[in-house]
C-alpha cells in the first residue's frame, strides 16, 4: 500500500486544472411505497439517511454492497430525483447552492448505454451535437470541431465510422461503446460528470481502459463522481476520494489511499494481497470483525436507545412510591386534628419522612444500579444522577402531599392523584416524542416532572458520549438535538432547577391546604 500511497503523492499535483468542489450536506431520501391504484398515501422508505460529504475535484468513487444507495445518492446529487423524496438537505457547486431550477454545469452517464445501434460512432457525437449544443453558440462548423475533440480525447478515431451496433448487426466493442456514450455526454462540455457503474458488464483490460480514461478527464477541468462495484486493485489505486456506503448511510469519506489505514485503526486489518475495495466489502457485510471490542471511545447504538429505557424505568421505580404517599398524610392529618399545630406535624413530616424515606435509599438504589445498569462511568455524571432522582423524587412528593392534603376523603384523593401523574407521564417525552405532539397541548411538557426528569438524566448521561452502529458514529448531543433536548450546561441545570421550584411550590400549596383542612374540622 505504501507503493499506492507514493503514487497518489505524485498523482495529486498532476491536475491540468482542477474541476468544481461538490459539497452536499444532511441529505435524507425517501420513497412512498404507494400501491398502484391506492388512493391512500403509501408507507415511506428511507433510501438516504442524513449523508454529508465533499466531492473535490479528481475522481471520486460510491463504493458499497448492492442497495447501499450509491446510485440513490448520484442521483440526488445530479438533481435528477423527484424533489418531493429529498426530506431534507442541501447541495453546494463550489459554495453555490444548487438544486434542480439551477443550471448545473454537470452531465450524467446512464449504466445502459443510450446509443443508436443503426448510425456511427461520429454520428451519435453529431446527433448529441446537434440537439444539445445551442445554435446561437455554436454554427455547424464548431458543433463538427467539439465532436472531433471528442473523439480526439477518447480515443475513439479507430471507430469512428463503424455503426454501434444492434441485436443483428456486428458493431464496436464494449470499451468503444462506454466511451461513445460518455463522449456524448462531454459534448456538453461539463464540469461535473456523474457516472452510474461505467465499469459495469466490462471485462478487466476494458473496464481498467475506462476508468484511466475518466482518470485523465478528471485531471482536466472535471469532477468525476461515479458509483462503482468491487473495483480491481488497479482502479482503486485511482481513486483521489472513496465513499463507503451502507444501508443509506456513508461509513467512511475520505482519501481512497488512507481509507486502510483508517479501518486499520478501528480494528479491521486487511489481510496481504487482498484487494482493498473487497476487503471493504467484507468489513461492511460482517465478514470481517474487528479486534477492538468497540471503536476507541464509542458505545454499541443500541445502548443509546436502552439507556432512555433504563432511565425512565429507574424514574418510575423512583416516582411509584410517592404515588402512594398521600394514604399516610391523609391518615395522619385526620388524626392528627388537636394533638400538634399543622405547621409541626408537617415539619416532622419532611424531616422525617422525605430525608430518611426518599434521599436515603435512592443512594442506596443508585449505587447499585447505576453500575449495573452500565451507565457512564464517571463520579460527577454518578452525583448528578443522584442529585436528578432525588429531585424528581422530592418533587413528585411534594405534588402528592398537595393533592392528598386538598382532597377530603380517601377516594377522592385516590382518584385525583391519578390525574397529574398521568398527564406528566404522557408528556414526559417518554411515551410521545415532544417536537410532535400538538402544539395546543405543548404547554403541558412545562409542568410534566418526568420531562424535566427525563430530560436532566438523558443530558447526564449521552452528552459527550459517541455510540456507533457498524462503522458509523453518532454523537449523544445529535440524539439529544433530534428529541429537541438543550444539552448546554444551562439546559441541564433548568430542569434542576424547575423540579427544586416545583418541590418548593408544591409543599407550600400542601401546608396552605393543611391549614385549611384543619380549620374546617
Ligand atoms: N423508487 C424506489 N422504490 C423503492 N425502493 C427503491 C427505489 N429506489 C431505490 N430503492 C431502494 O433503495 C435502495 C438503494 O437503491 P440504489 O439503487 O441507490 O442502491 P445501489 O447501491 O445503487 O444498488 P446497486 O449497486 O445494486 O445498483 C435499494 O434497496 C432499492 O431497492
Amino acid at each position: 500500500m505504501e507503493a499506492s500511497a507514493q503514487s497518489r503523492k505524485e498523482q495529486a499535483g498532476d491536475f491540468e486544472s482542477p474541476g468544481p468542489t461538490l459539497t452536499f450536506s444532511n441529505i435524507s431520501y425517501a420513497v412512498n411505497l404507494k400501491k398502484t391504484f391506492s388512493i391512500k398515501k403509501g408507507e415511506e422508505k428511507w433510501i438516504l439517511q442524513n449523508v454529508s460529504g465533499i466531492m473535490k475535484p479528481g475522481m471520486n468513487a460510491l463504493l458499497g454492497p448492492t442497495g447501499s444507495g450509491k446510485t440513490s445518492l448520484l442521483d440526488v446529487l445530479a438533481h435528477r430525483k423527484n424533489p418531493k423524496g429529498i426530506k431534507s438537505g442541501q447541495v453546494q457547486l463550489n459554495g453555490q447552492f444548487v438544486d434542480s431550477s439551477s443550471h448545473q454545469p454537470s452531465a450524467y452517464v446512464v449504466q445502459d448505454d443510450i446509443l443508436m445501434g443503426t448510425l456511427s460512432v461520429r454520428e451519435n457525437l453529431e446527433f448529441s451535437a446537434n440537439l444539445r449544443l445551442s445554435k446561437k453558440e455554436y454554427n455547424a462548423e464548431e458543433r463538427q470541431k467539439k465532436v472531433n475533440e471528442v473523439i480526439q480525447e477518447l480515443g475513439l478515431q479507430d471507430c469512428a465510422s463503424t455503426k454501434i451496433g444492434t441485436e443483428f448487426l456486428r458493431g464496436i466493442s464494449g470499451g468503444e461503446r462506454k466511451r461513445c456514450s460518455i463522449g456524448m455526454e462531454l459534448i456538453t462540455s461539463p464540469s461535473l460528470l456523474f457516472l452510474d457503474e461505467p465499469t459495469t458488464g466490462l471485462d478487466a483490460n476494458t473496464a481498467n481502459s475506462i476508468m484511466h480514461l475518466l482518470y485523465m478527464l478528471s485531471r482536466n477541468s472535471r469532477t468525476i463522481i461515479f458509483s462503482i462495484h468491487q473495483p480491481r486493485y488497479s482502479i482503486f489505486r485511482l481513486f483521489d476520494s472513496l465513499t463507503l456506503m451502507n444501508k443509506g448511510q456513508i461509513i467512511y469519506q475520505g482519501p481512497g489511499a488512507e481509507a486502510l489505514d483508517y479501518f486499520t485503526e478501528i480494528g479491521f486489518k486487511c489481510e496481504p494481497y487482498n484487494n482493498p475495495s473487497d476487503f471493504f466489502l467484507d468489513v461492511i457485510n460482517g465478514a470481517v470483525t474487528s479486534s477492538l471490542e468497540t471503536p476507541n471511545s464509542g458505545v454499541n447504538i443500541s445502548c443509546m436507545s436502552k439507556v432512555k429505557d433504563y432511565l425512565t424505568l429507574f424514574l418510575r421505580l423512583v416516582i411509584h412510591p410517592c404515588y402512594r404517599q398521600y394514604k399516610f398524610i391523609l391518615n395522619r392529618h385526620e388524626n392528627s386534628s388537636g394533638y400538634y399545630r399543622t405547621s409541626a406535624y408537617f415539619l416532622s413530616k419532611i424531616l422525617i419522612d422525605l430525608i430518611p424515606n426518599r434521599i436515603i435509599p435512592i443512594f442506596g438504589l443508585a449505587a447499585i444500579s447505576y453500575f449495573m445498569i452500565g451507565l457512564k462511568e464517571d463520579v460527577t455524571s454518578f452525583f448528578l444522577f443522584i442529585l436528578t432522582i432525588s429531585l424528581t423524587s422530592l418533587a413528585a412528593v411534594s405534588l402528592a402531599f398537595f393533592v392528598s392534603a386538598s382532597a377530603n376523603t380517601f377516594a377522592a384523593a385516590n382518584a385525583l392523584i391519578a390525574i397529574p401523574y398521568v398527564l406528566m407521564m404522557v408528556f414526559g417525552g417518554f411515551l410521545v416524542n415532544l417536537n410532535g405532539m400538538l402544539n395546543w397541548l405543548s404547554w403541558l411538557k412545562w409542568i410534566s416532572i418526568f420531562r424535566y426528569g427525563l430530560d436532566a438524566l438523558a443530558i447526564n448521561e449521552l452528552k459527550g458520549q459517541i455510540f456507533y452502529s457498524n462503522l458509523t458514529l453518532f454523537y449523544g448531543e445529535a440524539y439529544l438535538d433530534q428529541q429537541g433536548i438543550n444539552h448546554s450546561t444551562w439546559g441541564f441545570w433548568q430542569n434542576e432547577v424547575a423540579l427544586f421550584c416545583m418541590t418548593i411550590v408544591f409543599m407550600f400549596l400542601a401546608f396552605v391546604q393543611l391549614l385549611t383542612v384543619n380549620k374546617w374540622k
